[in-house]
């Protein structure tokens, strides 16, 4: 195996697995030192002990750490460690249960028309008698709402969203007859038609063939190089390796109803090393090499 995938398909909330060491601070990887350094300006993100969670229950928590302005950080940790309460959290569709956010010094609301978000495939629905425009054109309502035309300036963007995917020749097609692989870049499509400074991408890599995987990770750089933020949960380690700038990495609580807490966060180099690897995935062996990082199940 290449990649934490078959790892994070283990089960985080048995407690046997899950002996885990005192949670390390998010800023241990340098992360402290980042965020004190970090003026609130330069920063796309700011975390203050921010736990994030439903119905009042946190789901993820401990979490202080600063993003800067262009920085890609990869979000590892596995299943039920909290990874998408966090993207929800920061959009602010899961509740702020303690801490503070502020995501360009606003609070998530305020800053959601600069976030483009990508959410889990497993929670679209690709039945909907939609073409792949139409989808597209979606990610313009946020700012300008349903109802009102979109106009030159709007078709123009969509235009220029599909083409940037690749997928101009599909535009009218259904979206459910598009592939797995299209469809995902449709919907990056759709989070990049508003022209958004941070990007949450929530496990977009998963499923995808070699060729989309490729034209993803191409897509992750360069709209990282344009000075875009991006946030992408992935299970894949050797993508945080490849396009990353930072990684957090989240383990996941004692027993199956504690929240998830961060076990490193900072630069890739110094925060996805074995230890904190081990300390995210706790019932796995880890190997890390110059390459690639490789989990498997003990049980294996
Ligand atoms: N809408 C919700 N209401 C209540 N609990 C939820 C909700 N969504 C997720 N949870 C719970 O929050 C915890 C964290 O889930 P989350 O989806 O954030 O983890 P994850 O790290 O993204 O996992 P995965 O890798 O499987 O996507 C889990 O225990 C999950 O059951």
């Amino acid at each position: 195996m290449t990649a934490a995938r078959d790892a994070a398909a283990s089960d985080p909330g048995d407690a046997q697995h899950c002996a885990a060491p005192e949670p390390m601070q998010a800023g241990g990887a340098d992360g402290g030192a980042e965020r004190g350094a970090l003026a609130a300006s330069d920063a796309a993100l700011v975390l203050e002990g921010a736990a994030f969670g439903y119905h009042g229950t946190s789901r993820v928590e401990g979490l202080t750490l600063a993003v800067p302005v262009g920085a890609a950080v990869a979000l590892i940790g596995p299943n039920g460690s909290g990874k998408s309460t966090l993207l929800r959290g920061i959009l602010g569709l899961a509740e702020l249960t303690g801490g503070s956010i502020r995501v360009f010094g606003e609070t998530p609301d305020r800053a959601r028309r600069r976030i483009g978000s990508l959410p889990q495939a497993d929670t679209r629905d690709a039945t909907l008698p939609v073409t792949l425009r139409q989808v597209v054109t979606m990610g313009l309502y946020r700012s300008r709402g349903a109802l009102r035309p979109i106009g030159r300036t709007g078709r123009e963007a969509v235009s220029r969203a599909l083409e940037r995917v690749g997928l101009s020749a599909w535009a009218s097609r259904r979206f459910g007859e598009l592939s797995g692989g299209q469809q995902q870049r449709g919907i990056l499509a759709r989070a990049l038609v508003s022209d958004p400074q941070l990007l949450l991408l929530d496990e977009p890599f998963n499923g995808l063939d070699r060729e989309n995987r490729d034209v993803l990770l191409r897509l992750v750089r360069e709209l990282r190089a344009e000075g875009r933020t991006i946030i992408v949960s992935t299970h894949d380690l050797e993508i945080a390796q490849e396009a990353c700038s930072h990684a957090l990495l989240l383990a996941s609580g004692h027993h199956p109803n504690q929240p998830g807490h961060p076990a490193a966060y900072g630069p890739v180099e110094q925060a996805l090393t074995l230890d904190a690897v081990q300390h995210a995935f706790q019932d796995t062996t880890v190997e890390l090499d110059h390459h690639t990082v490789t989990t498997t199940r003990e049980t294996e």
